[in-house]
């Protein structure tokens, strides 16, 4: 019932974005996923959600590779579509994943059920984040990725965002949580990351290395 990774390395743009240390995350457990800016944290979500390619290593969940299946991901972007409804959003992403999730608790729980007839443009930013992690609650899948997931959200939406978490953990769910901000999460792995390092030929960051001076 575990979410396993070994050896993980991805290429974006050409060049190493993620060499990730191996981790095995248990059913019921919320893995912190820390580390510097470029480091590679949303890489690896991206990797575990299907969406960049392996370069090298292999993830596996239950014994088998298909984790993408399994998957749910909340990641920078809040894919809100801004000409529909609040509740017409998150009905459309529970037709995506067809998982019969109930759309109105969904929207309850993340403290938007008073703007479910809204269109979603009128939504503010910490409105749209709650839209997008309504998502998880409707989707039906095992394992939560979530990117930097309190951006734009007030202390008590942090509060319920962290107790949504725990109780998908407790029904044997499995989170993964890439956040600069620590807030309180269910105990599980913490994945620490460093940048990769960059060889010779290769082009570093122009903002750190001072380029703008
Ligand atoms: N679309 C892209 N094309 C090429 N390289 C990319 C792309 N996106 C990210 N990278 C590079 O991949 C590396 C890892 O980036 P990533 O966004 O995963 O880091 P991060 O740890 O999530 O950073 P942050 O804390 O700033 O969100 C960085 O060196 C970055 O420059």
């Amino acid at each position: 019932m575990a979410l396993i990774a070994e050896d993980l390395a991805v290429e974006r743009g050409g060049r190493l974005a993620l060499a990730a240390p191996d981790f095995r995350i248990e059913a019921g457990e919320a893995a912190l996923v820390a580390g510097p800016n470029g480091a590679g944290k949303s890489t690896l979500l991206r990797a575990l959600a299907g969406l960049s390619p392996l370069k090298r290593g292999r993830v596996m969940f239950e014994g088998a590779a298909d984790v993408a299946a399994h998957v749910a991901y909340a990641g920078h972007l809040d894919a809100v579509k801004p000409a529909l409804s609040v509740r017409a959003n998150l009905r459309a992403w529970a037709a995506i994943y067809r998982s019969g999730g109930d759309v109105d608790d969904a929207l309850a729980r993340l403290g938007l059920a008073h703007i479910a007839d809204e269109p979603a443009a009128f939504c503010s930013a910490g409105q749209k984040r709650r839209l997008g992690l309504a998502r998880l609650l409707v989707a039906g899948r095992r394992i939560w990725l979530l990117d930097e997931p309190t951006v734009s959200l007030d202390a008590a939406s942090v509060a319920a965002l962290s107790e949504r978490i725990a109780a998908h953990c407790r029904a044997g769910g499995i989170a993964v949580v890439a956040t600069h901000v620590e807030f309180g999460l269910p105990k599980g792995p913490r994945i620490e990351l460093t940048a990769p390092e960059v060889g010779a030929d290769a082009v570093g960051d122009p903002f750190l290395a001072g380029a703008w001076a």
